[in-house]
């Protein structure tokens, strides 16, 4: 049996973690509709953003102080030190900024395991719902809601017309020459990562993204779907999404599908 890239234990801290950031969000979130005002240069947002980037940042340092870490609300770390980095932390602490504003519960706090640019472990918490997603690639994959944990194994319900998820806030004009390669599908908008985490959930077949992601945008995420089977693939090569391969930060345009679900790709 390949060895696991993390221990039952250190998942357990990850979910404990990523659910600490989530309370820091959610008093900014309870408190801007109590009606406390901020001033634009600290915004709900922002202060949001940073609770949890300072939340997640400190407690991987203390406990895994030899790992590195790289968040979305880091400082910028130049390409030639963290392409030495064979293994490191790679954090969003909050997706789905636009859903927080909009205040309709699809934002997400995420955090990724990488190991020699791939997405091996990831957590994705749903601070709004409690959903907790977990996954790591010899372990599989499962969400913990309301102290139960289910397995996650993607559609269990039989064959139907494709589910396609797709950006709520971020529309691309590309994606309906894509739809319509598939004929019949059902489009579902959803914001954040939580898209891939319904195709490993079974609630969703196929999440196209022919637009622009970051690195921190998809890995947490991408390791809970292949944990379930699943995968995410390069949309012009066919090849799995990796990460720290490059001076940009940025993803190629990809396809996400579901356990049993073969991609459509150009
Ligand atoms: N033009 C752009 N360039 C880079 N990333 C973009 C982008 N438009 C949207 N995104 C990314 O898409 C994420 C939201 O995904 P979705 O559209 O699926 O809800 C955003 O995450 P944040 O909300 O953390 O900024 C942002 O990083
Ligand atoms: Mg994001």
């Amino acid at each position: 049996m390949t060895s696991p890239y993390l221990s039952q234990e250190e998942l357990e801290l990850l979910v404990d973690i990523a659910k600490e950031a989530g309370e820091a969000i959610m008093d900014i979130y309870m408190a801007d509709e109590r009606g406390i005002e901020l001033k634009d240069d600290n915004s709900p947002l922002t202060t949001a953003d940073l609770a949890s980037h300072n939340v997640i940042c400190r407690r991987l340092e203390q406990t895994f102080p030899t790992t590195p870490v790289m968040s979305e609300e880091s400082n910028e770390i130049p390409f030639e030190r963290r392409s030495t980095w064979s293994k490191y932390w790679l954090v969003d602490p909050l997706d789905g900024t636009k859903e927080f504003i909009n205040r309709n519960g699809e934002f997400t706090v995420n955090i990724a395991l990488i190991v020699d640019g791939q997405a091996v472990a990831g957590v994705v918490y749903v601070p709004v719902t409690g959903k907790c997603y977990v996954g790591e690639l010899t372990q599989g994959a499962r969400v913990i809601h309301q102290g139960k944990s289910i397995t996650l194994v993607g559609n269990t319900a039989g064959k139907r017309a494709p589910v396609v998820v797709g950006s709520r806030s971020h529309p691309s004009p590309e994606l309906a020459g894509y739809l319509e390669r598939l004929g019949e599908y059902t489009i579902l908008p959803v914001g954040s990562s939580l898209k891939f985490c319904m195709l490993a959930e079974g609630k969703a077949d196929l999440y196209p993204r022919l637009g622009p992601t970051s690195e921190w945008d998809t890995a947490a995420a991408q390791a809970v779907l292949e944990s379930a089977g699943g995968q995410v693939v390069d949309y012009v090569s066919g090849e799995p999404l990796r990460y720290n391969s490059k001076e940009s930060l940025l993803n190629p345009w990809f396809v996400a599908c579901a356990p049993g679900v073969g991609p459509v790709v150009e």
